[in-house]
């Protein structure tokens, strides 16, 4: 099978890329990705002289190159990882959210259309549910939740997911959607919470929590969601929606204690910051759905992956080091100079 994997070069399609390369052998993992900031090659370093993968530079958004792209290579299966994925950024800049997420989606679900393709698979987010109260803990995201949006990001997904299923409606295009709560792990830009505390803790830097640090997120080890997508795109049923969690809830305040923690720092680096604005409250996904149809189950808890995830950053100081410096120093004062 010749596979078109988008956002390969990301924090969740390259640890894609990396366990498709090395689990189908026999597959060809072609790997698109237009290199904004967040993407990186060196994140692709494992894999790159791989005799299954081949990097291509493109936009998603840019019709006439991902039609020229589906003609040559007339994939069999698309995974559209590639999006503009920071709350925090689509506050700002909602413009180019819209841009990739909705035009990229909407775009690469034309191509399959007028070349013909056997699955698309849209890698989605938690997120396009709104959030839950945090004196609910009974309550969880199912695929049945309505779509109930609070930020720019998660409008953006929403609206991606929409025309995904639409397409199979109307077009009679084989896709299926997955929904995933918070990823961690190797090769996360540190601008998302777990390696922006784990870097700046470091460096003995300051620690910016928003509010008060009550918000609860759901973390997902990278690696068990890339086993649940591989298990969606080739088992689950078409034009269906898969939500992926693994019950794993930490306030914000306890992730970066543990962090903190596990890091022998002081917690006198805890800064608490201007609330994001809309801030979503509580994330928590169900996923009978996908264990009892697919039978997947992760493999890490939050403790066990916290642990790897540290580690992964201890040892892997050239691959982060340079990002927090120059121009991601430039952004980080923009983004939290007023708060910090
Ligand atoms: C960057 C940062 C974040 N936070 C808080 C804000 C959130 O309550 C939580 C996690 O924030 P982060 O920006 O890492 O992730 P979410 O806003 O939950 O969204 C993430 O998970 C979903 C599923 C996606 O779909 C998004 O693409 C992904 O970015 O920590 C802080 O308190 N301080 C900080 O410096």
């Amino acid at each position: 099978m010749k596979i078109i994997v988008t956002g390969g070069a990301g924090f969740i399609g390259g640890n894609f890329v990396h366990y498709m390369v090395n689990k189908y052998p026999e597959d060809m993992i072609i790997n698109l990705d237009l290199l904004t900031y967040a993407g990186n090659l060196e994140t692709l370093k494992p894999v790159e002289n791989a005799p299954n993968y081949k990097f291509v530079k493109g936009d998603i958004a840019d019709r006439a190159f991902i039609f020229k792209l589906f003609e040559e290579e007339k994939p069999d299966v698309v995974i559209n990882f590639a999006a503009e994925s920071h709350v925090d950024r689509s506050i700002t800049d909602p413009e180019s959210f819209v841009r990739t997420n909705v035009m990229g989606t909407t775009t690469l679900l034309d191509a399959c259309r007028t070349y013909g393709i056997k699955r698309y698979h849209q890698v989605s987010t938690d997120e396009v549910y709104g959030d839950l109260p945090l004196d609910r803990p009974d309550l969880f995201f199912t695929e049945e939740t309505p779509l109930h949006t609070s930020s720019p990001y998660s409008s953006s997904k929403a609206s991606a997911d929409l025309f995904v299923l639409a397409y199979h409606r109307t077009y009679g295009l084989p896709v299926t959607v997955s929904r995933c709560s918070n990823n961690y792990g190797p090769y996360h830009f540190p601008e998302k919470l777990i390696p922006l505390i784990i870097s700046r803790a470091l460096n003995d830097e300051e620690l910016p929590v928003y509010g008060k640090g009550e918000n609860v997120r759901d973390w997902l080890y990278v690696t068990d969601h890339c086993k649940a997508i591989d298990l969606v795109v080739r088992k689950g049923k078409v034009g269906e929606v898969y939500n992926i969690g693994g019950h794993n809830e930490r306030t914000n305040l306890e992730v970066v204690k543990t962090i903190l923690k596990a890091l022998n720092k002081p917690e006198s680096l805890i800064k608490f910051v201007t609330d994001r604005p809309g801030h979503d409250r509580r994330y928590a996904i169900d996923p009978t759905k996908i264990e009892t149809e697919l039978g997947w189950k992760p493999e890490y808890t939050f403790d066990t992956g916290i642990v790897k995830t540290i580690e992964w950053y201890l040892n892997n100081k050239e691959w982060w080091e340079h990002i927090i410096s120059g121009e991601y120093t430039k952004y980080f004062e923009n983004m939290y100079g007023e708060r910090l």
